[in-house]
């Protein structure tokens, strides 16, 4: 493979489940300093929706790379990383200024930071010109408790953007602040609401050095180096139950848990069952559904999808699309990451709401008599 006179920057967009990844990619990609840059955009479970949402302006390139970047299977970036170079050196490609890869929200960003650091040959055309980390100002703290990705993912940034800043206190955002900086003392922190947050410039943090992070940093990159000898296909387990796909995670990196899986709909669903479903998965379970990502097709208005956005108790204000992103395919599709959450239980939950019967389930009229189910999202 030839050279690259000028190496592509490679940056690297991350940041815990729902923390405002996509939304800060989709205001990225107005900017018109991103033509000719291509996006690789990382899923978590096999129905995917990110892909749909991104507002792509007609010059970028969107690839969906759906392996699991969150573990060390790389495979699948390198490939992409490959394919791209492929078609730039083949002509199918004109130009490629750089290039964005959003990891999925449970990412150790180690084995993707290697996989561009240390990879033989795509060394020698990319190179890593930093790492953005997004950080929720209202869940974050908690979840920089809770789980170890979280921590390295602001640890290892060039870049932290703080996001959601207008819908936590004074007191919350002082002490993130202050969090944040401990974890990674020389990381910029920009506020997400800053127009230069949704502008080239943020990934613009000069080349990427490890040697600028905390100690903790070298020696992960270190050891993802030494664990590329392992096959980690070993900890994955893609069971197929009842005709759902599944995606267990390697247990030595997530816990044992967490689950990902999805829900698809065939038929238009009742506003007000949908309402109350999101409500009591909220009320009841919020602190155990890491994130809800959801396109909806409902009653009252069939060619206007909805997308719901839930992370952990937090449900964003759904919005409606003005169509649906693929019409040949107009199934509801719900993802869901939960930890400690059943997914049968929530299946069963969905199914009720939405008039499947059952015999040894409650029914949609026992769920709306359940205290619990209190309504208030609306459409
Ligand atoms: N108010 C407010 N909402 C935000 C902000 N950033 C993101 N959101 C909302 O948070 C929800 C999740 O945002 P996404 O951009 O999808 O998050 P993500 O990090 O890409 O999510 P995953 O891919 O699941 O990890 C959406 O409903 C967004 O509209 C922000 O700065 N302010």
């Amino acid at each position: 493979m030839a050279v690259v006179a000028d190496r592509i920057p490679v940056s690297i967009l991350t940041g815990f489940l729902g923390a405002g990844k996509s939304t800060l990619l989709n205001r990225l990609l107005k900017d018109p300093a991103m033509r000719d840059a291509a996006v690789i955009i990382n899923e978590f479970g096999e129905v995917s929706i990110d892909h749909l949402l991104v507002e792509s302006s007609s010059d970028s390139i969107v690839q969906l790379s759906d392996g699991c970047l969150c573990c060390t299977v790389r495979g699948e970036l390198i490939d992409t990383l490959a394919e791209l170079l492929d078609a730039l050196q083949t002509g199918r490609v004109k130009t490629l200024s750089r290039v964005v890869i959003e990891t999925t929200g449970l990412a150790d960003p180690a084995p993707v930071l290697q996989s561009v650091l240390g990879h033989p040959v795509l060394s020698q055309s990319f190179q890593l010109e930093g790492v953005v980390t997004v950080v929720d100002a209202v869940n974050g703290l908690t979840t920089l408790d809770t789980y170890p990705e979280a921590v390295r993912q602001v640890a290892v940034a060039d870049r932290l953007i703080l996001s959601k800043a207008s819908l936590a206190d004074s007191a919350t955002l002082n002490k993130i602040r202050k969090r944040l900086s401990t974890l990674n003392p020389r990381a910029t922190i920009t506020n997400g609401d800053s127009d230069e947050a949704g502008s080239v410039a943020m990934l613009e943090n000069g080349l990427y050095d490890p040697a600028s992070k905390t100690p903790d940093v070298a020696r992960w990159l270190h050891d993802e180096e030494h664990a590329d000898a392992h096959d980690h296909h070993d900890h994955h387990h893609h069971d197929e139950d009842h005709g759902h796909h599944h995606h267990h995670h390697d247990v030595n990196r997530h816990g044992d848990t967490i689950r990902s899986f999805s829900i698809l709909h065939d038929e238009l669903i009742d506003p007000r069952a949908f309402d109350m479903f999101i409500d009591l998965m909220r009320s009841a379970h919020g602190e155990k559904m890491l994130r809800m990502k959801a396109i909806v097709g409902l009653k009252d208005q069939p060619e206007r999808p909805v997308v719901v956005h839930g992370v952990q108790a937090i449900f964003h204000p759904p919005h409606r699309l003005a169509a649906w992103p693929d019409p040949s395919d107009r199934r509801s599709r719900l993802v869901m990451i939960t930890d400690g959450l059943d997914e049968r239980y929530v299946r069963d939950l969905f199914d009720a709401f939405t008039g499947k019967v059952a015999v040894d389930r409650p029914d949609r009229q026992a769920l709306e008599d359940n205290p619990l189910a209190v309504p208030g999202m609306k459409f």
